[in-house]
């Protein structure tokens, strides 16, 4: 995908986002809550974080997408995940693994095997976690093997499905020193997943919005602090004329 096409693709799914506010129900980890909601609303979606399991079928039922993160994995939200992701295969729902940690702990890399093999739309990590999610497979073959999109972020995002890759530089150093930037990034793109047609155009659009909004708020910017403040100013500001100059591709 060409840079200028991302960038059209990604300001056509921000505008549809606004449009239709899309509900993005995140389990996510105690970390990355409060971050995750306001990245959320800043972009246009609408977030709600229940954990309980009496609830979690009508919160799914009535949502767009799902982001499933492993950040902090207790029993019961292992217990919730399970019930979250039936829920939302039973309306067909996109929904979004983030394995947060999972090279830290093997019990944790065994349940992210067991979630993976699911069939989550699109899986977001850092490079570390999708190294370990991928056991050593090319993570293309790994992708096509799942049929999913796998996203390895870092300091370029590499997003692949088996037939096509994207390759995107747009961010910041700062982004890796503020917490939650990866797993706010993760409900991001669920919230692209909900409105798009395509999961591999949706999560490549979702990242470069990420990443130029993490530019853009470098600039304003005096240390991590600032910067987070500065992004969720830039999410609520991006449009289609920051993403065309800015958006890059390799
Ligand atoms: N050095 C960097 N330069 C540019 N962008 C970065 C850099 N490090 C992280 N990012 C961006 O920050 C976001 C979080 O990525 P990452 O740090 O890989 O995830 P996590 O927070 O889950 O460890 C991604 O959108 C990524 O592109
Ligand atoms: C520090 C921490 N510990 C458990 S979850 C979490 C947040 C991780 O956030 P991110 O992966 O987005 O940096
Ligand atoms: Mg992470």
């Amino acid at each position: 995908m060409a840079a200028a096409a991302l960038a059209w693709n990604a300001a056509a799914l921000i505008d549809k986002i606004r449009a239709r506010r899309p509900r993005i129900h995140c389990i996510t980890n105690g970390v990355a809550q409060g971050f995750t909601a306001n990245a959320l609303l800043a972009i246009g979606a609408v977030p709600s974080m229940t954990t309980s399991p009496e609830e979690i079928g009508a919160f799914v039922g009535g949502a767009d997408a799902l982001l499933v993160n492993l950040g902090t994995l207790d029993e019961g939200r292992r217990q919730v995940i399970r019930l979250a992701i039936g829920a939302a295969k039973a309306k067909a729902l996109p929904w979004v693994l983030d394995p947060v940690f999972i090279e830290r702990s093997p019990s944790r890399a065994l349940f992210a095997r067991e979630i993976a093999a699911a069939g989550p739309t699109v899986i977001r990590g850092n490079e570390a976690e999708i190294a370990a999610l991928s056991q050593g497979r090319p993570v293309d073959a790994f992708a096509l093997g799942l049929k999913t999109v796998v996203a390895a972020t870092g300091a370029t995002d590499h997003v692949m499905d088996g037939a096509r890759v994207a390759g995107t530089p747009n961010g910041h150093p700062l982004m890796a020193k503020v917490t939650a930037m990866g797993c706010a990034g993760a409900a991001i793109i669920a919230a692209f997943l909900a409105v798009a047609e395509d999961p591999f155009e949706a999560c490549a659009c979702g990242l470069v919005a990420v990443g130029v909004a993490g530019e853009i708020a470098a600039e304003q910017a005096a240390g991590p602090g600032s910067f987070a403040v500065a992004y969720l100013d830039a999410l609520h500001g991006l449009e289609s004329g920051k993403l065309a100059t800015r958006a890059r591709v390799v």
